[in-house]
């Protein structure tokens, strides 16, 4: 079994900087452990959400087994019983108990009462939990702790592959320990394993393969013998050598003879150590230590000391002549390098868009609109907002259109001397009129999309709430009216972002069915209590941060924010603007 990731292209989130995955290519196998490793934001994260079918490419083909994994928008080929395990296990706990989180992630294994029961017990074992757990709430659990129900979930459904972001953080050593012991028995036994970790030393002794990664590109795929062997292949890929490299090649050098190749787990290097020091002195007459064998002994353990007291991540000598050319991590894109439009104050957009926005409506011909439509599109591509950001809104919008148009045309006149068969006609003129109202409206929802996109909620609430200033001296609630429209603006995204956490934590744990960004209606009753829950809670962040902000009591006074300041190209925004909202006008009357 085998899962082949082609020329992964995974596109910015917001539509600017640099592709989260930038033409990945690998393979990962089954009875292998493939780590996954990369300075922070290298798209360890994005690879593993690909890999395990979470998330569709928007470039490049994923294969299980030989076959696509996605069929246009659909997850399809061979199912894949494989377990997800979050970055932040708070993002996939969300039922009342912890018997109740185990319930769900077995449901769509249909098993017996008495295997399911079975099933719990040996992964709360494997987790070291206590059967009293069961009745918790997650949300009541330490954060290790939660690791450790997210772990046992993931382990209770008996997977194929295993897909573990950041496994040990939260982790304490023991239970760290029972993990990699566990990661053993489940490759030993024929299961694939994918893990996304900071931490390289618990994993690399178990790793077959390791891909490292660097902003959003594979920088390079060997095997974990290799990686031993080249630790400097780290460094190059912007990562520390991990203390276990460090410590084998001080070792090495101090003239103990460490196996190159396969990192040791740190009681696999204390039993070669031991090995070592039985056979010297089994070599010496008399089989008493060599002499040198206590100052060797105790450079060794110094050594070890020095590191563990180094600085984390600290290169040593042989590893950091390869430090020293090292690759620094992408750089994310500067405000100073956005461009066009994203840099323009939001008080110019907001003029734009109201100038262009009463243009189009005050169209009415066919021609006109034709215009509208054009000047649309030619705003939407000089921003550089991708169009797939406005997909979301713009798709059902047009299904709406669509069915609109068709009942406004639609005619049927019943014959006089009812019954008989009535009439069926279609009206183009008042589908037309229709169709123009609509399409009116499509094209101003665009470019008030493109506001958000293009200035962030932040910036957009300063831009009203300095643009409005002067309506306050006429005791227009200003602020109240700028900090609603933001709050909406900000609210609605957070809203998109809980439906595509739930969707998530479906699809992770065995609802393949579903598609990215949607639940099925049969997954509703179970999420559809803890994701209102979870709304109502953001919300009451929200409040809660405004009023620490001093919302409620300091009015203007809180404002810790550079005040906006208008530059050239925004007074060129705006005039450019005006000509359009002049020329639509003009084509309206022609
Ligand atoms: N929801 C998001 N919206 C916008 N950008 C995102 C989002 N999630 C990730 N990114 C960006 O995608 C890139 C890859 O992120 P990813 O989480 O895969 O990195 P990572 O290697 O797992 O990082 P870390 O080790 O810090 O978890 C980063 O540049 C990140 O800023």
């Amino acid at each position: 079994m085998t899962i082949q990731l082609t020329d992964i292209r995974i596109l910015p989130a917001g539509g600017f900087g640099r592709n989260m995955l930038d033409g990945v290519s690998a393979e990962f196998s089954a009875g292998e452990l493939t780590l996954v490793a990369g300075p922070s934001g290298a798209g360890k994260s994005t690879l593993l959400d690909v890999a395990s079918g979470l998330r569709k490419p928007h470039e490049g083909s994923v294969r299980f087994e030989g076959e696509a994994l996605w069929s246009r928008r659909r997850p399809a080929g061979p199912p894949m019983k494989a377990a997800f395990v979050f970055q932040y296990a708070e993002h996939q706990l969300f039922a009342r108990t912890v018997r109740e989180e185990f319930t769900y992630s077995l449901k769509p294994y249909r098993l017996t009462r008495e295997e399911g029961e079975r099933r719990i017990v040996r992964a709360l074992e494997a987790v070291e939990l206590p059967q009293a757990f069961l009745d918790r709430s997650p949300f009541s659990l330490s954060g290790g702790e939660k690791r450790r129900v997210a772990l046992g979930t993931a382990f209770s459904v008996e997977p194929d592959w295993l897909f573990l972001d950041e496994p040990s953080a939260g982790l304490d050593p023991e239970a760290s320990g029972l993990l990699t012991e566990y990661l053993a028995r489940f490759k030993a036994g024929g299961g694939g394993i994918v893990v996304a970790a900071h931490d390289l030393d618990p994993y690399l002794p178990l790793a077959d393969r390791v891909l490292l990664l660097n902003g959003g590109r594979l920088a390079a795929a060997v095997s974990g013998e290799e990686l031993g062997r080249r630790p400097q292949l780290l460094a190059e890929a912007g990562l520390a050598v991990p203390e276990s490299l460090q410590l084998a090649d001080r070792l090495r050098g101090l003239g103990w003879d460490v196996p190159a190749g396969q990192p040791l787990a740190p009681e696999q290097l204390a039993a070669e150590l031991a090995g070592q020091v039985r056979l010297r002195w089994a070599a010496e007459p008399g089989g008493s230590p060599a002499a040198d064998m206590p100052a060797a002994a105790y450079a060794a353990t110094a050594s070890a000391s020095a590191i563990a007291g180094a600085p984390h991540g600290a290169p040593v000598p042989s590893a950091g002549s390869a430090a020293a050319g090292q690759k620094p991590a992408a750089e994310p894109s500067s405000p100073s390098a956005a461009r066009g439009l994203t840099a323009a104050d939001p008080r110019a957009l907001w003029a734009g868009c109201l100038l262009l926005s009463a243009g189009i409506f005050s169209q009415s011909s066919t021609a006109a609109l034709a215009l509208s439509i054009a000047v649309t599109a030619g705003v939407t591509a000089y921003s550089g907002v991708p169009v797939r950001s406005l997909k979301p809104a713009v798709r059902p919008f047009l299904l709406l259109m669509a069915f609109s148009v068709a009942i406004s045309g639609a005619r049927i006149a019943f014959p006089a001397g009812f019954p008989g068969l009535p009439a069926i006609g279609f009206s183009v003129p008042d589908a037309l009129l229709t169709l123009r109202q609509f399409v009116k409206l499509l094209c101003v929802l665009v470019l008030g999309m493109l506001l958000p996109l293009l200035a962030g909620p932040i910036r957009m609430k300063q831009g009203l709430e300095q643009g409005l200033a002067g309506l306050s001296r006429l005791k227009l609630p200003v602020e109240a009216v700028a900090l609603t429209a933001s709050l909406l603006f900000r609210f609605i995204p957070l809203i998109l972002a809980e439906l595509e956490r739930f969707s998530r934590i479906a699809r992770a744990r065995g609802r393949s069915g579903a598609r990215p960004g949607s639940l099925r209606a049969r997954d509703l009753p179970a999420v559809l209590i803890p994701l209102l829950v979870s709304l109502f809670k953001s919300a009451e962040d929200f409040a809660l941060a405004l009023e620490m902000r001093g919302y409620d009591r300091l009015g203007p006074r809180r404002s810790l924010r550079e005040p906006l300041r208008f530059s050239r190209r925004d007074y060129r925004l705006i005039a450019v603007s005006l000509l359009g909202f002049v020329v639509l006008i003009g084509a309206g009357r022609l």
